[in-house]
């Protein structure tokens, strides 16, 4: 992230707070809010949204991805995950291989939690070795 870090990390956790309040949890029950920062400086928000047929929910991580590629922006610096469980959330494995689409591999995403504790990773650390767009460009 660019300017002025611990502002930019602070209003990442507000906006994924405030997905965390639009969260379609009825089956799970598990709030899921995620925010991140393009490179142009744009903040976007998620959540995740549950279906009745379980198989078919998409996670805050990657509907907050989605709603930046249709707002026209496709790359990133940072991303929050934000949940009120004790235990952090990281990203789950079909959201590392979407984050690694459009994240590069030092961009930060941290787990915060209503208690305010905090993990950072970066991307690499959550999917090292990744296949990305790149593995398709040497063919
Ligand atoms: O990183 C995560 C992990 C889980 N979930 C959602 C999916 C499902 O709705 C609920 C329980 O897995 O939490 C997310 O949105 N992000």
């Amino acid at each position: 992230m660019s300017v002025e870090k611990n502002n930019d990390w602070q209003k990442l956790i507000e906006s994924a707070q405030q997905g965390y309040n639009n969260a379609y949890a009825p089956y799970s029950k598990f709030h899921v809010g995620a925010a991140a920062i393009t490179e142009q400086g744009t903040i976007v928000k998620g959540c995740n949204v549950e279906n009745a047929s379980y198989g078919l929910t998409v996670c805050a991580e990657r509907n907050c991805i989605a709603q930046a590629v249709i707002q026209g922006q496709q790359t990133f610096s940072a991303m929050v995950v934000y949940t009120e469980q004790e235990k952090l959330t990281p990203p789950c494995g079909a959201c590392r291989q979407v984050i690694a689409e459009f994240f590069a591999p030092e961009a930060e995403v941290m787990a915060v939690n209503h208690l305010d504790n905090r993990k950072t990773w970066t991307v690499a650390q959550l999917l090292p070795d990744a296949f990305t767009p790149k593995n398709l460009l040497e063919q």
